[in-house]
């Protein structure tokens, strides 16, 4: 079976562990038919007891380390460790890793050159700001991110991006079904043009899904999936979108 659907959640800077535990407790008894993917970005220090506690749900990262090999760079995990503990994915490129820590194009294709070699499945995240997109520079923007995965992608391989807005993160805000699907279309033929038609190219959007309005969202052409932020910390309201996941998968 094919995975149609990817719902992956991204906690940010947020968690317990008791409530981690539960949490991945209630996402573990949805059955997704093996239709849907699952899975959390977490923060580092929940990674494993996540691992531990998780069924039926994928366990990632929200950042790797722009440094391949072990040494002395206080502070961070490495692709290499990442894989040592199990993780199975990592966010790269998150518009809160690109505003608040100044990271730029050559630094996350360094990172997702390491997640590669480590076997953690990295997931590109890319979209414009308000302001870029007033100036309709959206697509152009959008282009500029994704231009090193021309070198970075190998054959074969599941190639996941995450269109998420900036203006829609956090903000209430969704972006129109119109804004996702041209967007969304933009993305897959640009990324195709680069990578070619070897790779398994899959969308997913963020900013703002919910409950509510996820079932027209996975109904749009190229969309493949959700990175979902607010709504992935409470089990209701993440289940809710992976069922309608598995409705839009059938
Ligand atoms: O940033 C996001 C996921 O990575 C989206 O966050 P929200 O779903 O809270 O808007």
């Amino acid at each position: 079976m094919t995975i149609q659907k990817w719902v992956l959640g991204n906690w940010k800077m947020n968690g317990r562990l008791a409530t981690n535990e539960a949490l991945l407790s209630q996402l573990g008894q949805i059955d997704t038919d093996e239709k849907v993917a699952v899975g959390v970005a977490v923060p580092s220090v929940y990674l494993l007891p996540s691992l531990q506690a998780a069924q039926n749900v994928l366990v990632g990262a929200e950042d790797v380390s722009r440094f391949a090999a072990d040494g002395a760079y206080t502070g961070e995990v490495s692709a290499a460790i990442l894989a040592d503990i199990g993780a199975q994915f990592t966010l790269i490129g998150h518009s809160e890793r690109r505003q608040y820590f100044a990271e730029d194009e050559a630094v996350l294709a360094q990172k997702y050159a390491n997640a590669v070699a480590a076997g953690v499945l990295p997931v590109l995240c890319v979209g414009e700001t308000l302001e870029q997109r007033e100036a309709n520079q959206a697509q152009a923007v959008v282009a500029e991110q994704l231009s090193w995965l021309k070198d970075a992608v190998l054959l074969n391989q599941t190639v996941l991006v995450a269109y998420e807005p900036v203006w829609a993160i956090g903000t209430g805000v969704v972006a129109s079904i119109e804004q996702i699907a041209q967007m969304h279309a933009f993305i897959q033929e640009h990324v195709l043009s680069l990578v070619g038609n070897a790779a398994n190219i899959r969308l997913l959007y963020g900013g703002s899904v919910n409950a509510d309005n996820c079932a027209a969202i996975f109904a749009v052409a190229h969309v493949d999936g959700a990175l979902v932020g607010g709504a992935s910390l409470k089990a209701d309201s993440f289940a809710n979108i992976i069922t309608a996941a598995i409705s839009a998968a059938n």
